[in-house]
């Protein structure tokens, strides 16, 4: 999938329905081979497949199949290939609804392929049940739109082995065929995402930072460095892909919210305005925000001093 035109940070790319949904664990037949007059009712994405539209039915059937060997795809591998997983609510009985997991299929979304630093996130909402792919960061006319397959902050050897087990492929996006001519390249990348990963657990307490003046850490500059380190490795707005709610990477923006609390308590205007700003851009492209929060967030430009921890740090 290309970009035809310029789509900047946070910008919806496209909003879909999914057009098959199965339960996550339902074994397909391999055996059943796409024809265009496909026949099988006693099949549960067969079944599904024969209500689907002749229109919608053709695409499916362009959809790749990665385990296909020749050219006879099989319904089973187009969905192993392509379907991606989302979370929906389901009737548990009696009163209470639980949370159960399955397999949807996405016509456009299943074109994106996978970059260990995708430029874009797509998020699942099962009230309006629709899949929005966004980019997290700006996207030019001609680059391709992808998406990450797996957990990119996985070290370069176990993403490669997910990838070819699953969708057998050797992946050669620019972040797994860093230069060779580089040799600590690889595993400075496999580091830099292992401390991305694990950064909030390891994290001094912010009331530490600003009330202890022996406090040896340099918040800020913790937070900037995993900001510089996450776009070197192509992650700057990741936030992970799933339903929304769920399975999200919010690390990207905890370090901008951190930022705020950082120059705020030290009283740096500029430096303030500049981060709030950002939370601003990225919580609105989000939608993570309610017109009461926005509103917080501009009083904040207006008047940095009503920030409530504003020069904290630097009364002491
Ligand atoms: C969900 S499909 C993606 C769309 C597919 N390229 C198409 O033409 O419809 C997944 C398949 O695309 C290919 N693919 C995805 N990402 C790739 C990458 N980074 N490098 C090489 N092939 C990739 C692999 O064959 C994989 O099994």
């Amino acid at each position: 999938m290309l970009a035809r035109s310029h789509i900047s940070q946070g910008r919806v790319i496209l909003v879909e329905h999914p057009v098959v949904i199965l339960p996550a664990g339902v074994k397909l037949d391999a055996s059943i081979i796409v024809l265009d007059e496909f026949e099988s009712q006693d099949e549960p994405c067969g079944a599904q497949f024969l209500r689907l539209n002749s229109q919608v039915k053709k695409k499916v059937l362009t959809l790749k199949d990665c385990s296909a060997t020749t050219n006879a795809s099989t319904l089973a591998g187009i969905f192993a290939t392509n379907a991606l997983d989302i979370k929906l609510q389901v009737d548990g009985g009696g009163l209470r609804s639980q949370e159960q997991k399955y397999k949807a299929l996405f016509l456009k979304t299943s074109r994106c392929n996978h970059s260990c630093g995708p430029n874009a996130v797509w998020r699942f909402d099962r009230l309006t049940f629709t899949l929005s792919l966004s980019a997290v960061r700006d996207i030019y006319p001609g680059e391709e739109i992808t998406i990450s397959y797996i957990n990119p902050f996985l070290p370069r050897h176990v993403r490669r082995t997910q990838l070819q087990s699953k969708w057998n492929f050797l992946c050669h996006c620019m972040h797994c065929d860093v230069p060779w001519t580089f040799p600590g390249a690889i595993a400075q990348s496999d580091k830099a995402r292992h401390e991305l990963s694990t950064f909030f657990k390891k994290l001094p307490d912010w009331e530490q930072w600003c009330f202890d003046e022996e406090s040896e850490h340099d918040l800020i500059e913790m937070h900037l460095r995993a900001m510089r380190m996450r776009e070197k490795e192509g992650l700057e707005g990741f936030r992970g892909s799933g339903t929304a709610g769920s399975s999200r990477d919010v690390a990207y923006m905890k370090h901008i919210d951190a930022l705020v609390m950082c120059y705020g308590a030290i009283a740096d205007d500029k430096e303030f305005r500049k981060w709030v700003n950002k939370a601003r851009e990225v919580k609105l492209a989000e939608g993570l925000y309610s017109t009461a929060h926005v509103n917080v967030l501009d009083m904040w430009l207006r008047e940095p001093r009503k920030f409530y921890v504003w020069g904290w740090k630097s009364i002491i």
